[in-house]
Formats: structure tokens, C-alpha cells, sequence
């Protein structure tokens, strides 16, 4: 049972006005959130193109939140040194082969530069991608939709995946952050944090509303047990 507090709320950028970035992170800053979600997509791993290291940098010099990047992207060693120096706090890169062959390695750099390291599972890809570099994982997030657009419908057949996952990390002994993202809302936040997550990455339920602290302060309050 969740207590307030225990889960975090990552307002993903990708769904906030390109045109005032600074003051819709800030806004979402003063309404609560707790990291700052940033989706870097490269037009090959998924069809949309969004934020280089040159965003990342601006982001920075908005907020001392963590910037929490998710790479959907090809071959992510290559940017990842840039997107560490650009102010990134957490580099999440996907498991599937598709992205990096080499996945031990790329976790492995991204401790070594002193970043928090992790993974992001799709819809349609299973536990046993990462069952080898679970103790190389900060933060795992589990796909909620498929990756490339905000907006879209959450998908409750990866429910069983995510409590999966938190019982394998409990058996190791390990205890990296779960997050979840797509869909979430305050209709589907509290399964996904009764099925495991302990973050949750919300992107229209968050910038499609005029009041950003609500809607942070809603989706938290819509994770608890009521008496
Ligand atoms: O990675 C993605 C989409 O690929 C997400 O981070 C979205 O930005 C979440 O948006 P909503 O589903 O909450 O609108």
C-alpha cells in the first residue's frame, strides 16, 4: 500500500508548449513534479524526432530537478557523453537489441560518467532482455504504450510485466525505481503503483490541464488506498 509521498511524479516535456520550455518546466517545478521526464527520439527507433543535447542544456538551466532522459534511439553510445555533458541526471536507454547490441557496456559508461543508469522495456518486449544487467539498473521503465507519441491509450496487458519485474528485483535483492510511461492518468495511475511502479511519467494528463499543481497533486492522490 502506497503512503503519500512514496511515488514520484515525472511530467514528460514532450506534451508542454516547445515555445515557453523554461516556464512550462518551472511551472510544472512549483505544481509538485519530482524529475523532469525528457524523450529523446531519433526518428529510427520510433517514427517522431524530438530533443538533442542542445534542449537538454536549456532544461538545465531551468530547473535543478533531475532530468530524467529516456533514449529512444539507435546505437545511444554515441550520445551519450554529450547528452551526460549537456546536464542529463538519469540516461535510460532501450533493451532491445534494435537500439544497442551492447547493452552491459552502455550501462556500464553511463555509471562511469557518474549518471544514474537505466532501462526501457516496449510493450511488446519481455523480462529476459534484461535479466542479465538487472544489478547495472537504477531505474527501469516499462512501456505503458508504445513509444513515439504522448496522448495515447494505456495498456493494461502490461500489468503482469511490472509486478514481474518488482518480484525479480525483490528476489536479487535489488531495489532500482520502476516507472511507468504512457496513458498515465488518474484513472490508470493506481494500478500501475499497486502492480509495482514507483514513478510515474504523465505527460498530456499533466500539460493538456490549466492547472498543472492539480493534476500533479490528483494522479498522486489517485495512487492511495482510501480507508
Ligand atoms: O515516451 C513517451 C511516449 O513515447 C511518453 O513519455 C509520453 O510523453 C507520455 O505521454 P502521455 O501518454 O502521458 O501523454
Amino acid at each position: 500500500m502506497q503512503q503519500q509521498g512514496d511515488v514520484l511524479i515525472a511530467p514528460s516535456i514532450l506534451s508542454a508548449d516547445f515555445g515557453h520550455l523554461a516556464d512550462e518546466i518551472q511551472a510544472v517545478e512549483r505544481g509538485g513534479a519530482d524529475w523532469i521526464h525528457v524523450d529523446v527520439m531519433d526518428g529510427r527507433f520510433v517514427p517522431n524526432i524530438t530533443f538533442g543535447p542542445a534542449l537538454v542544456e536549456a532544461a538545465r538551466r531551468a530547473t535543478e530537478l533531475p532530468l530524467n532522459l529516456h533514449l529512444m534511439i539507435v546505437e545511444p553510445e554515441r550520445l551519450i557523453d554529450d547528452f551526460a555533458k549537456a546536464g542529463a541526471d538519469h540516461l535510460v536507454i532501450q533493451a532491445e537489441p534494435s537500439a544497442t547490441i551492447h547493452l552491459h557496456r552502455v550501462l556500464s559508461r553511463i555509471r562511469d560518467l557518474g549518471k544514474s543508469a537505466g532501462v526501457a522495456l516496449n510493450p511488446g518486449s519481455s523480462l529476459a532482455l534484461i535479466e542479465e544487467v538487472l544489478h547495472l539498473c537504477d531505474n527501469i521503465i516499462v512501456m505503458t504504450v508504445n513509444p513515439g507519441f504522448g496522448g495515447q491509450a494505456f495498456l493494461p496487458e502490461t500489468l503482469p510485466k511490472l509486478s514481474r519485474l518488482r518480484h525479480m528485483c525483490r528476489e536479487r535483492g535489488l531495489t532500482p525505481r520502476i516507472t511507468v510511461d504512457g496513458g498515465i492518468t488518474t484513472k490508470t495511475a493506481r494500478a500501475a503503483v499497486e502492480a509495482g511502479a514507483d514513478v510515474l511519467v504523465a505527460g498530456s494528463s499533466i500539460f493538456a490541464t490549466k492547472d498543472y499543481g492539480r493534476a500533479i497533486r490528483d494522479i498522486r492522490a489517485s495512487t492511495l488506498v482510501s480507508a
